[in-house]
């Protein structure tokens, strides 16, 4: 006789269920697992009794899967096709609004000679009211903004900010007085939103004091009215203080005094979040470069964003940036490597190194139109021209690297309040000085390379105000004219047809040995 819960097939066997217990409970949860997966095969014809809306229900239960199944796929599937035909309408709809985009930024960028290479470009603003509501921009920026009159952003401020802003690095090159400070200076500003006192977050390195200076005053007026510490790295700083006990959100500095905390062990960079390079081909020279790659070395954070900006950006510094930064936008204003064009450029033979001090006087006695800064070769040159002028009737000073900090600091703040009307300088100040309404720069002594010459005119001319730049040329300096009356016609101006058909000649620091300027025998 058959036992009564063992099946022929298992005739004769014994299955000792508490031996394998586990086996076959595993066993038995298949079997449920296979049954909920094929409910079709569930014999309905159990001898068990089941009442006839149980069965209906049983039936439906067995069958509804299948026909649920079906069911449930045909009607899922129309709900999918819809969501999918939904999705790729939006898709199309995306891609078609995303190209629309594309060609306004395109003719925005036109309409404003902004130029951008790269993957991915954010649209330039389109005003200063898009940073708040495209970037949440806090009020007190917009408010300082406004008192500062900044109506309109300028072509750099429209495009560098919002690339800043959504965590790229870029390279950009844009005109003289164009406003690539606040361009990089409002990114930062947005980023850091409080001050903290976790380390220095932004580091702004610039290639002198007086510029240096100038950026931190700049960034204490955006940042009114709110506590953040920029901090000024002067000698005293770089020599005695201990930044880690001191709170400072920015530091703006040159790269010697940087660097100079850095080796002493005063200055942890390691948690920079933005490095900014300002005239950047500039910070790349020969002499400045082994100090700016000890910063930006020290600047050791994964995640730094860097960017450099210039008013020339020769394409070996170009190159260089490409290789410190990670998927650079490129933004070029204009023309790249070209002078201001609110800026009359005029050139004028004089001869000799007398003729010089000559046409200066004459047409300082004709007219003199302050402030004019005048521009000379050296520090010695610069002394000399100081000495010679100081003694006519107008207020003039002088600045040079030769004088004590205290002493650059009082010429450029004479220069600025207008207490001083003619500056005799050297390179020292071409770079980035703002002085709001400089009328004229005068090239006393003809400048080393195109980049001097855009940078020491573009002191005139700031923001949108005309200006004027003489370029007063000797015989030694005739092989280099082509070179300026290129970047005179690039911008508009006129240059005398003679001028325009010499020779280029490659230009490396033309410093020749000029006469003294002093007419006073020596004592
Ligand atoms: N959006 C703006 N509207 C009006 N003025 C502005 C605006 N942005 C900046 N400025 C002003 O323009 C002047 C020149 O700006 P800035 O010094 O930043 O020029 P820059 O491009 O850095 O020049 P450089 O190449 O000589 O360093 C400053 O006086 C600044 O206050």
């Amino acid at each position: 006789m058959m036992e009564k819960d063992t099946s022929f097939l298992f005739s004769g066997i014994t299955f000792n269920r508490k031996k394998f217990a586990r086996d076959f409970s595993r066993f038995q949860e298949k079997e449920i697992d296979c049954t909920a997966e094929k409910p079709g095969l569930i014999d309905d014809g159990s001898s068990v009794m089941v009442p006839a809306d149980k069965k209906r229900k049983r039936k439906a239960a067995v069958s509804d899967p299948v026909d649920g199944f079906s069911v449930f796929k045909s009607s899922k599937s129309k709900a999918v096709d819809k969501v999918e035909a939904n999705n790729e309408e939006n898709l199309l709809l995306g891609k078609k609004e995303y190209h629309r985009q594309l060609e306004r930024d395109a003719l925005f960028r036109k309409k404003h000679n902004i130029h951008v290479s790269g993957s991915n470009i954010p649209s330039p603003l389109q005003s200063f009211a898009e940073l708040k509501s495209r970037h949440s921009c806090k009020s007190y920026l917009l408010r300082n903004l406004a008192e500062l009159g900044f109506k309109e952003p300028t072509p750099i401020q429209r495009q560098a900010i919002p690339v800043l802003l959504s965590g790229r690095e870029c390279f950009a090159c844009a005109p003289t007085g164009s406003g690539k400070t606040f361009a990089f200076l409002c990114p930062i500003l947005m980023k850091l939103e409080r001050a903290s006192k976790d380390g220095i977050r932004g580091v702004i390195l610039c290639p002198t004091r007086e510029l240096a200076a100038q950026t931190a005053r700049e960034c204490k007026k955006l940042v009114k009215g709110k506590k953040f510490y920029i901090k000024l790295m002067t000698k005293q700083l770089a020599k005695s203080a201990d930044f880690s006990k001191q709170p400072c959100d920015i530091l703006i500095s040159t790269p010697f005094r940087v660097q100079f905390a850095v080796r002493k062990r005063k200055l942890d960079l390691s948690k920079v979040e933005f490095l900014v390079l300002d005239e950047a081909d500039k910070l790349f020279e020969l002499g400045l470069v082994e100090q700016v790659d000890a910063v930006v070395k020290a600047c050791s954070n994964p995640s730094i964003l860097r960017s450099l900006f210039s008013a020339t950006l020769p394409d070996t510094v170009e190159e260089l940036a490409r290789t410190i930064m990670h998927d650079a936008v490129r933004i070029i204003i204009g023309r790249k490597n070209s002078a201001s064009e609110s800026i009359k450029q005029k050139l004028v033979f004089v001869g000799s190194e007398e003729g010089k001090l000559l046409a200066l006087r004459q047409s300082f006695s004709e007219s003199l139109n302050p402030p004019v800064l005048i521009f000379v070769q050296n520090k010695e040159r610069a002394k000399e021209l100081y000495n010679e002028l100081r003694y006519d009737d107008i207020r003039a000073d002088v600045i040079h690297a030769d004088l004590p900090e205290v002493q650059r600091e009082t010429a450029v703040d004479n220069f600025r309040s207008g207490k001083t009307w003619v500056l005799v300088a050297t390179d020292v100040i071409a770079r980035g000085m703002d002085f709001k309404g400089v009328n004229c720069v005068i090239n006393y002594d003809f400048p080393d390379s195109m980049a001097a010459y855009i940078h020491r005119i573009g002191r005139s001319g700031r923001a949108g105000r005309s200006g004027e730049a003489i370029t007063l040329y000797t015989e030694a300096d005739v092989p280099y004219l082509r070179n300026i009356a290129n970047v005179m016609s690039a911008s508009g101006c006129d240059v005398p047809a003679w001028v325009m058909s010499l020779a280029k000649k490659k230009w490396r620091k033309h410093r020749p040995q000029r006469d003294s300027i002093s007419t006073k025998p020596e004592e």
